[in-house]
């Protein structure tokens, strides 16, 4: 797959250095080209450390933060302040500390009762903002993958996979929490640009087959995320890729 780039790290640091840098060269091409970079967050633990590395120098001064509007490609239903909320950890450990506009974080209202109509809620939004009525193209999508290759709340044989009508839709996943909103493959595969972070030994199993094994999107959700026109770039720590046949 000539759009697909993999690079292994020996450690969460150096990987997450690479990340930033990656993020930052996006960034600036995409400020460049159309004025603004629209970059969709991932939750979990993997981007912690990028993104406290976004907030610090010689990073965070790199990016016109001005110019940036921040999504979400999922979240759990939970209020802004749990523990559990994509949200809040990016709120901490990056939103918190960086001179972006209030009104260019747009957050998936997860918390609300009607599942239905906080999905349909985010895909206005992205339509709003975007200025299209279709797909929107991310310049970059953070994801992250879990052992069993789930990747934003996009987990092994549920409906979810196959939905290309609803961009963001609600969820129940065999992870707590389990109510969540996703995007769904459309969105994912519209990207630009998508970036996957991937660290942990759990996880080596799910890289080989979604990586080097045949195309069985069912079982390892990640091998969806095949953007058509954008490029996907995976990033492992050691670990991660231990399970690989070819070395990167
Ligand atoms: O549940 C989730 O898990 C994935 C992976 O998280 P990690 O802690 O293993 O990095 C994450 O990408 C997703 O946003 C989150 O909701």
């Amino acid at each position: 797959m000539q759009n697909r780039h993999i690079s292994s790290y020996s450690s969460l640091e150096n990987l997450s250095q690479a990340a930033a840098r990656y993020v930052i060269q996006v960034a600036q091409e995409a400020i460049a080209d159309h004025g603004r970079f629209t970059f969709s967050l991932s939750g979990g633990n993997t981007p912690k450390a990028l993104y406290n590395l976004l907030a610090s120098e010689p990073y965070t001064s790199q990016i016109d933060w001005n110019l940036v509007e921040l999504f979400w490609s999922d979240e759990r239903c939970v209020p802004p302040d749990s523990a559990d909320s994509c949200y809040k950890m990016a709120l901490d450990t990056l939103i918190s500390k960086i001179p972006v506009p209030a009104n260019q974080v747009h957050r998936m209202l997860a918390e609300q009762d009607n599942r239905d109509a906080a999905s349909q809620a985010y895909t206005d939004e992205m339509h709003r903002v975007f200025k299209t009525s279709d797909v929107p193209e991310f310049d970059l999508i953070l994801l992250g993958m879990g052992p069993e290759a789930h990747t934003a709340s996009l987990f092994p044989h549920q409906p979810s996979l196959k939905e290309n009508e609803r961009l963001v839709m609600p969820v129940s996943v065999p992870k707590p929490p389990p109510a969540r909103l996703t995007f769904t493959p459309p969105v994912l595969t519209a990207a630009r640009h998508v970036l996957f972070l991937v660290t942990g030994q759990d996880k080596a199993e799910a890289v080989k087959e979604v990586i080097e094994g045949q195309h069985n999107p069912e079982e390892y959700p990640a091998q969806l995320v095949r953007p058509t026109q954008g490029e996907v770039t995976w990033l492992f720590d050691t670990a991660a890729a231990s399970k690989l046949t070819h070395k990167f």
